[in-house]
């Protein structure tokens, strides 16, 4: 039985943690209560990837927080990461799958209720469901969704859905009223001077919204 829980989502940058960078961003963010990290670096290459992750691994060893690998199987695998994100521009997920085995996190990204329906359950364990607002943290996102939009692609998806897009602490009462299980942030945590403190902030809102 796969065990994961998405209520606070760190999707790394690699610019946004330029000061102290996103090992030491994942450990503060770990440490302020985020419960799953997403190695996300558009530039690294599957080497650079393969050497951060295992850093990454590392840092988060023992604390119960997953470590996901945006887009790059290979590194996933060889990292022996908790999980593999994936989009629609990326391999479809019955290839993933075959590739990763079937104890990995799997996760897939989905803009439409079409393609959040579609999501096979045999195959994917959650999905990544935005971008619910407009965010210059990923150039070239699709068009925002809204937490309409949000609830209705989480509720024809059927596996449990991460929201994701210009989500910050006060958007999560209103991401859990929507449906989703947690939501998935870059900004709200890699870009403020006390990254454990930011996570903090959105961990208690957390609280409140599931009370
Ligand atoms: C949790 C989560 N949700 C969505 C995404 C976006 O994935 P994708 O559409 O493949 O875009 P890139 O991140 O690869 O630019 C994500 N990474 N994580
Ligand atoms: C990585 C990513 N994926 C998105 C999607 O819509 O699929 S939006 C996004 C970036 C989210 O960054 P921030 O929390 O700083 O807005
Ligand atoms: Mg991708």
């Amino acid at each position: 039985m796969k065990s994961f829980d998405l209520s606070l989502y760190l999707v790394l940058d690699p610019d946004l943690c330029a000061g102290i960078g996103m090992v030491e961003t994942a450990r503060r963010a770990v440490a302020g209560g985020a419960t799953m990290v997403q190695l996300r670096d558009k530039h690294a290459g599957t080497a650079g990837m393969i050497e951060t992750g295992r850093a990454l691994k590392q840092a988060l060893d023992g604390t119960g927080a997953r470590l996901v690998v945006n887009d790059d199987v290979e590194a996933a695998i060889t990292i022996g990461a908790d999980g593999l994100h994936i989009g629609q521009e990326d391999m479809d997920a019955a290839t993933a799958r075959a590739m990763i085995g079937p104890d990995m996190i799997l996760g897939l990204s989905v803009e439409t209720a079409a393609l959040a329906a579609a999501v096979d359950p045999d195959l994917v364990d959650y999905t990544g469901v935005g971008p619910v607002f407009a965010t210059p943290t990923k150039a070239d996102h699709k068009q925002p969704i809204g937490f309409d939009g949000l609830a209705k692609l989480v509720a024809v998806s059927p596996v449990p859905s991460v929201a994701i897009g210009g989500l910050k602490a006060e958007h999560v009462a209103e991401v859990f009223a929507a449906g989703a299980s947690g939501l998935a942030v870059v900004s709200a945590i890699c870009g403020m001077p006390d990254p454990e403190a930011a996570t903090r902030r959105i961990a208690a809102e957390i609280r409140k919204a599931r009370a």
